[in-house]
């Protein structure tokens, strides 16, 4: 799908998260020039609306990110409608639900969404098992079908994906529960400890053919938090030792030229906690890379 129009939605959503500064990612990330730098690459690029979590209309901070995911899942569903590519910029991670809740709604009529998720985390709770009750926390329970009705069963249905359909990559701050839940679905999770040893081309590789099996489309999560905390220090919530930069370049290089390629999503940026810019411009880079028309328009290596 890499020469359709790449059509770039802001998920202007802090409200999941404890600390609210990636609701200015998307803005900021505009403002850095991403669109630009993408059109760079060769892409026709077009910045569609930004959907912004509006509190003030909720009852709770959960109700304020089901009414977001509900909003943000609308304009994602009519971008492909469109037969455009999302790139959706965030934005907490809650905004997952709604992107990707879209995407497998897409899809349905053909079959099911593979997923590739990158990130520090498992985002694996529900309102139940959520100490922090954090909706960024959530997403991937929610989209597995487990959490508040508001947020797995957007547009009537349960279950956008399967188990054996979401690969983690990048693993390595989390709780209990998150695992029991994954554990108990058999849900691939790729622990930081096995992307140092193996490498994270090895685990991509694997990800990569796992979310192709049986799936109709499948696209990537990059929660910038994944990245090492040396190369993306604005993140909502930084973990150390994460995948660097340099390798996610190169082994991501032109992953959306695969005609299953559906969509983009990337999260957890935070302005406020980037000084000097050095995480937009890694947010930049990370996305001209999987998204450029051919895998070398950076000089990448395919
Ligand atoms: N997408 C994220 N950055 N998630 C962080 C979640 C942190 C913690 N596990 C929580 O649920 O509160």
């Amino acid at each position: 799908m890499s020469n359709a129009v790449l059509h770039l939605v802001g998920a202007a959503v802090g409200e999941g998260a404890s600390d609210g500064g990636c609701k200015w990612g998307a803005a900021a990330l505009r403002e850095h020039g991403i669109a630009q730098a993408l059109a760079a690459t060769g892409r026709t690029v077009t910045w569609g609306d930004t959907v912004t979590a509006q509190p003030m209309l909720a009852t709770s901070r959960l109700n304020a990110i089901e009414g977001f995911s509900e909003r943000l899942a609308g304009t994602v569903a009519q971008v492909l409608r469109q037969n455009q590519q999302p790139l959706v910029l965030g934005g907490d991670h809650s905004c997952a639900v709604g992107t990707w809740s879209a995407v497998a709604e897409h899809l349905r009529p053909q079959g099911a969404l593979g997923l590739v998720w990158i990130d520090a985390h498992l985002d694996a709770h529900t309102p139940d098992t959520s100490d922090s009750q954090a909706p960024h926390g959530m997403p991937v329970a929610a989209l597995l079908g487990h959490g508040s009705v508001g947020m797995t069963d957007l547009f009537g249905w349960r279950h956008k994906l399967r188990p054996e359909h979401l690969v983690i990559i990048g693993a390595r701050s989390y709780e209990p529960a998150e695992t029991a839940l994954l554990d108990s679905l058999g849900v691939r999770v790729m622990f930081m400890p096995e992307v140092l040893e193996r490498g994270f081309a090895a685990c991509f590789d694997e990800a990569r053919t796992r979310v192709q099996a049986g799936t109709v489309g499948w696209g990537i999560s990059f929660d910038l938090d994944g990245l090492d905390p040396r190369d993306a220090p604005g993140t909502g919530t930084p973990v150390e030792q994460g995948i660097r930069l340099a390798d996610a370049l190169q082994v991501l290089a032109g992953c959306s030229q695969d005609p299953q390629f559906v969509a983009l999503e990337l999260t957890e940026y935070n302005p406020l906690r980037d000084f000097g810019g050095q995480t937009a411009q890694a947010a930049t880079d990370l996305v001209c890379s999987m998204l450029a028309p051919q895998a070398n328009a950076l000089g990448l290596a395919a």
